[in-house]
């Protein structure tokens, strides 16, 4: 049987993965939604592990030597880390070194700056929400509305 789920949309065999798209155009847009879906769940995934090390301490478990927890239990070590790797990714521009080196780096800064959330049980959906206030401005409109509040 086939089927297609909206006007223009994929043409797409019920009960297999085979997708038929009417134009280029339709296909680019569906693999940049699945793109956008791979990368949400990845930090929503990344959020929930770090969420459970902070529940196993919580609830004083010795589990496996973890990384997180030893975060979620010193501020200090958490912050030096958040500023070091802040600093080693702007190094990847000022250095010029190459993409993969700059995408290793934001994945460290991503993963300790969600430790710092989950430490002040801020969600990462509250901060999407703050991003998303903000398309409708541009950064300078932003700045200057900050700089008025005093
Ligand atoms: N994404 C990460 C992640 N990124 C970095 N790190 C750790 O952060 C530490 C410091 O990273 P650095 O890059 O600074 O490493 P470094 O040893 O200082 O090396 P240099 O940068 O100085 O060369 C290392 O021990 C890394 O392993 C991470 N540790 C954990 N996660 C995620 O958290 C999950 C839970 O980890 P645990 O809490 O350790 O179980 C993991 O499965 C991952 O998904």
């Amino acid at each position: 049987m086939i089927y297609q789920g909206k006007p223009n949309g994929p043409i797409c065999h019920i009960g297999s993965e085979t997708c038929y798209y009417t134009s280029v155009f339709d296909l680019k847009e569906h693999q940049q939604v699945e793109g956008n879906k791979l990368a949400l769940s990845t930090l929503y995934s990344l959020g929930s592990t770090i969420s459970q090390r902070k529940a196993e301490l919580a609830a004083e478990q010795n589990g496996k030597p973890s990384w997180t927890k030893r975060l979620l239990l010193d501020n200090m070590l958490l912050c030096s880390k958040i500023r070091e790797e802040a600093d080693e990714l702007c190094q990847t521009l000022e250095e010029n070194e190459d993409k993969s080196r700059t995408a290793a780096e934001m994945a460290d800064v991503l993963y300790h700056a969600m430790v710092l959330l989950a430490n002040k049980d801020v969600k990462i959906e509250d901060v999407m929400q703050v991003l998303r206030q903000r398309f409708s401005q541009s950064g300078v409109e932003t700045k200057r509305g900050r700089i008025s509040q005093g």
